[in-house]
């Protein structure tokens, strides 16, 4: 695809908007067991840090990628991604890194900090869901650019879903307390996608303090801003538990065999 055509066009010769793609990449991976820093593991022999940032470059509309990364590991990301440039495919496109906090919620409000003035749509996407398709990437960020504020993808719930009660001790089973209309559920994904905007407020006003909003769209929502919707990927799943590895590894493996890269 020529230059000219991915990102967006200059009107009355006037520099355009610009997309951005933040990845919050500064966990540690707790739940996937001990090792290096999560995005810094190895998917085929690659960092899943890099997956995750060929698949936002990908997209047409993304000028800009931000990686956050640990907060003690900015010099090796940097490095990392020197080492691992991106395809051609993803054209122009230019790599930040800056460096994280001790949520993610923190981590993403640095990324968006580090923002030049000519952004105003950001995508937000987790380095753990390394394999989103560009085309889940693409949907988001149409949408956002056809005028919805926020715009996530997810998928319908699979499993049944209980809440129970709060405060209830480690080790001693769970009252239920009620179970949710599945069919009105969905598991959320990313790249979540916004008007930087709203974005910007909704993590100036949300809280900084305990464990932080899970995602962005959460923190939008607080603001009586509208989210909406767009259809998730199988693929885009996260690793967050080993299994999750397994699964990557095979889907890795799979596209390498149909898509021979
Ligand atoms: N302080 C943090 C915590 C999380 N993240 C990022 O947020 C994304 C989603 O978080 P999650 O999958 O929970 O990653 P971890 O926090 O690393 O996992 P865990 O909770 O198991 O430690 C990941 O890409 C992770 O690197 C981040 O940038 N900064
Ligand atoms: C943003 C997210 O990936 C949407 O499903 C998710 O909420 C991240 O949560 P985590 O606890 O940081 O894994």
């Amino acid at each position: 695809m020529p230059d000219e055509t991915r990102h967006a066009e200059a009107i009355d010769g006037a520099p355009s908007p610009r997309t951005a793609a933040v990845i919050p990449a500064a966990g540690r991976g707790v739940r996937l067991g001990r090792g290096a820093p999560k995005a810094l593991r190895p998917l085929g022999g690659t960092p899943m840090l890099v997956h995750a940032v060929r698949a936002v470059a990908r997209a047409r509309t993304v000028s800009l990628v931000v990686v956050v990364a640990p907060p003690d590991g900015a010099a090796a990301v940097r490095t990392l991604l020197d080492e691992h440039p991106l395809p051609q495919a993803a054209g122009d496109t230019d790599v930040m890194v800056v460096t994280g906090g001790g949520t993610r919620q923190e981590s993403v409000a640095r990324g968006l900090a580090a923002l030049p003035g000519d952004i105003d749509t950001v995508l937000v996407h987790d380095a753990a869901r390394p394999l989103v398709p560009v085309e889940t990437v693409e949907a988001v960020a149409a949408a956002v650019r056809a005028g919805a504020p926020a715009v996530v993808p997810a998928l319908p719930v699979a499993d049944t879903v209980k809440q129970i009660a709060p405060g209830t001790p480690a080790g001693e089973p769970e009252p239920v307390v009620a179970t949710p209309e599945r069919s009105l559920l969905r598991a959320v994904q990313t790249p979540q996608g916004f008007d930087r905007t709203v974005l910007a407020k909704a993590h100036a006003d949300a809280p900084r303090e305990g464990e932080g909003a899970t995602d962005d769209a959460g923190m939008v929502e607080r603001l009586g801003v509208p989210v909406v919707l767009v259809p998730g990927h199988e693929e885009a799943f996260k690793v967050t538990r080993p299994l999750d590895l397994v699964l990557a590894e095979a889907v890795l493996a799979r596209r390498r065999v149909t898509d021979g890269f």
